[in-house]
């Protein structure tokens, strides 16, 4: 954190000199007693400007004044989780505030659920444990005020847009949204002395390697906008972090699947956003009625079964993939890591998964391929296993699904049919 208290002893010595001025010593000053009103009219103006400039650096974003949420406990570190109303943020800031963390989210709700935000809540209710911002990370003077404001030790990003097919419909939201967010972010930290960041990346920047599985040396050849956008703020973080004292964690994820094994939290994607949806969300949507099957988006690839093969990672090994990341970062250090079980599935596979997970003989659809997607990614996660001591442990595609599918079927309207938190 950026220290300015230096700054309030210079501006005050600045109003004293002359109120403060010994009085010359040879006789009695006569006028001692009409200058005593001068002086002290002298001192009280001194005292307003201290105070007004006080006021004015409080007000201002690099002032670095405690807050409830500063670090009052010794020892315990305070994250701050972007996009901790999404899917994924909230898993990681269950897991932290379990680990006994304490954590501030910050989100827009653009795409997550305050409903997750209010279990969180109703689970961790302790002043000082959890704390929820609403706000966009592309107003860079409202995210200087809650670094002004909060002293965190950490950053884990996780706010961005993530759908590979609305990113080839909506370029410029996820250029954007992904860069400029990471930017502000990262200005923030600058000014505000945050040292360590977890960074959110993905599978996507590699694009369709020609070798697998994907090692964090594979060349990085991204062919959609999502996987474009997130190697140029992976490049923004690398290029920012060079000579200096940053504890960098970038962690590129496979696809995300599965929820809280104690039904707390789900996936819960905007209703609006279906069509450009996961293939977990679209199987658990037709398993439940709510679109009429799921259509397979493209056969023809160069694989086993015609159709795409991807790593699919459960959350909660995900985010504890975050927290061994945070424990293990180091200043002037930058990790690069996959995340993923190191297996590749197809999507034939993940709905065969899917149906017995969910008992439901769900139609499918054989469609065109999806403009974005390439055809085979799988991870190879001996770097993390052996520098992380990490490795995922539920590796069973169809158990992560059936826990995701419990918390699906006690929640058909999402978060919004969360009257009760699940224990
Ligand atoms: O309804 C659907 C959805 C998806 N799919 C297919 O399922 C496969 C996986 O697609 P998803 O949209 O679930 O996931 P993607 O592989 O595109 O990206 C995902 O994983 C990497 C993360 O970083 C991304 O944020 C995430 O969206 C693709 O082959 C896709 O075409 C369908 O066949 N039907």
């Amino acid at each position: 954190m950026k220290d300015l208290s230096h700054m309030l002893p210079a501006s005050r010595n600045r109003s004293q000199p002359r109120a403060n001025r010994p009085l010359p010593l040879s006789g009695i000053d006569y006028s001692e007693s009409h200058r005593k009103p001068q002086v002290l009219g002298k001192l009280v103006i001194a005292v307003i400007i201290t105070a007004v400039c006080i006021l004015i650096l409080k007000q201002s974003p690099s002032f670095s004044g405690p807050s409830k949420f500063s670090r009052h406990e010794p020892g315990v570190t305070h994250v701050l989780v972007t996009g901790g109303a999404g899917y994924i943020g909230s898993h990681a800031a269950l897991r932290l505030l379990k680990d006994n963390y304490r954590v501030t989210i910050v989100d827009n709700l653009s795409r997550g659920n305050l409903g997750a935000i209010r279990i969180l809540q109703q689970l961790f209710p302790e002043p000082g444990r959890l704390q929820f911002i609403y706000a966009d990370l592309g107003d860079a003077v409202v995210v200087n005020k809650i670094f002004a404001k909060n002293a965190f030790d950490a950053v884990m990003h996780f706010a961005a847009v993530a759908y590979v097919g609305e990113s080839t419909l909506e370029p410029l939201r996820y250029y954007h949204n992904i860069t400029s967010n990471t930017l502000v972010i990262l200005e923030a930290m600058a000014a505000h002395g945050v040292k360590t960041l977890i960074y959110s990346s993905t599978c996507a920047t590699y694009g369709e390697p020609e070798k697998m599985p994907i090692t964090e040396v594979t060349p990085q050849h991204p062919i959609n906008p999502y996987g474009k956008a997130k190697k140029m703020a992976e490049d923004i973080i690398l290029d920012f972090s060079k000579g200096s004292d940053m504890a960098v964690m970038i962690l590129r994820y496979f696809n995300a699947i599965g929820s809280d094994p104690e039904g707390r939290l789900g996936e819960a994607p905007r209703p609006e956003l279906r069509e450009h949806g996961r293939i977990s969300g679209a199987c658990f949507d037709a398993a439940l009625g709510i679109i009429p099957g799921l259509k397979v988006k493209g056969t023809d690839y160069p694989t086993s079964d015609g159709t795409c093969i991807r790593d699919y990672i459960d959350v909660t090994d995900l985010v504890d993939a975050h927290v061994k990341s945070l424990d293990k970062a180091r200043p002037s250090k930058v990790g690069i890591y996959n995340v993923g079980t190191g297996k590749g599935r197809s999507v034939k596979e993940f709905v065969e998964a899917c149906k017995k997970a969910t008992g439901v003989s769900i139609r499918v659809d054989y469609l065109e391929r999806r403009p974005g997607d390439y055809a085979e990614v799988y991870s190879d996660p001996s770097k993390i296993n052996r520098e992380l001591n990490w490795s995922a442990r539920r590796t069973d595609l169809q158990e992560s699904l059936s826990i995701a599918w419990r918390w699906q079927k006690s929640h058909l309207n999402g978060y919004e049919s969360a009257s009760v938190v699940a224990l």
